[in-house]
């Protein structure tokens, strides 16, 4: 069963097409990731998903009902993790969790049981009568997350959940996001950081200029760019790189240098390695190593966008 469909979705602000034409459905018991660089669409689409912004064409499905005329069902099957930590300081962890799942149709003694059960489940459970205000970054994200399932919603929107926050609190919600999984919970998660996406995602899409690009699992998505080869090759110093001589190499697509590492993404039938070497040297590059890397969701990131998700 599809969860949320949506069919042609398109958003325009004004002229410039933020969203443009995406089809594409999410069925029950997925985590669905959704990767694109800054700018690319991903949180103007949530927002559509989330009646928060008005559709410009096309039609959004949740549990096979439109959302435009079925709001109030949309919005009890859905809970969202917006990208904006969205608590009120000045309300307990608890009066928080409470508000906004009344908010999702919740009332009377299921409201309290629920809004008990979601604290417990983020780890908050002896925080009830804390204000946000002395909570870490990390809490305050869980408490965002508590307020989003309180409601027990069959589809759960996450917009980059992990964002600036210490490593026990990731974890910590990357479990959670497995375990509401495995309660039944259907996911939709957004990150920058592909190696979420690749440890929790089931299915991926790559949204590039809002555009649906590529679509798949984490395996189908690699077997893209099998005809592509990644080489690393680590140098003592890049100040003095010659960068653009490095891209002229026959078979070579991209040069990127992050750190003093170069990684370059090249046909993989083109023997291009001695001409590489030979123009580092040339340039008195000292080279430490060398490495060809398996394909992995950030080459085909790179290779299908021409740019590092993290642009
Ligand atoms: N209210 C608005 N008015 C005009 N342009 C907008 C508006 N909201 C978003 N945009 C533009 O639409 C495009 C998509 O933005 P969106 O926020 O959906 O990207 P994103 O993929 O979520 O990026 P990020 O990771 O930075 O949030 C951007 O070019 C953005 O500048």
């Amino acid at each position: 069963m599809n969860v949320l469909e949506m069919k042609q979705l398109t958003k325009k602000f004004g002229e410039f097409i933020a969203v443009d034409h995406i089809s594409m459905s999410i069925k029950e018991g997925e985590i669905f990731g959704f990767l694109g660089a800054n700018g690319a669409g991903k949180s103007t689409t949530i927002n559509m998903i989330a009646s928060l912004l008005r559709i410009t064409k096309g039609e959004i499905l949740v549990l096979g009902k439109s959302i435009s005329q079925n709001a109030k069902f949309a919005r009890s099957n859905i809970g969202i993790v917006p990208q904006e930590i969205a608590i009120y300081e000045d309300m307990t962890a608890y009066e928080n969790v409470h508000f906004f799942a009344g908010l999702y149709g919740l009332r009377g003694s299921e409201l309290k049981e629920r809004t008990v059960e979601a604290l417990e489940f983020v780890g908050l459970g002896d925080k009830h009568s804390g204000y946000p205000r002395n909570f870490s970054g990390g809490m305050k994200r869980r408490l965002n997350i508590a307020c989003a399932i309180a409601h027990r919603p069959k589809l759960l929107i996450m917009d980059e959940p992990t964002v600036g926050i210490d490593p026990h609190s990731r974890n910590y919600i990357l479990d959670s996001v497995r375990k509401l999984n495995g309660m039944g919970c259907t996911v939709i998660y957004t990150s920058h950081y592909m190696e979420e996406v690749e440890e929790i995602c089931t299915r991926i899409a790559i949204i590039d200029h809002g555009k649906i690009i590529a679509e798949g699992t984490k395996k189908e998505l690699e077997a893209i760019v099998t005809n592509q080869k990644n080489i690393w090759i680590e140098v003592r110093s890049a100040e003095q790189l010659n960068i653009s001589k490095l891209q002229e190499v026959a078979g070579v697509n991209k040069v990127e240098i992050e750190d003093r590492i170069l990684k370059f993404s090249s046909d993989a039938e083109v023997n291009n390695l001695n001409r590489i070497i030979q123009l580092l040297m040339a340039d008195h590059i000292e080279i430490r190593s060398v490495e060809e890397r398996e394909p992995n969701l950030e080459t085909v990131f790179l290779t299908l966008t021409g740019r590092s998700l993290r642009d």
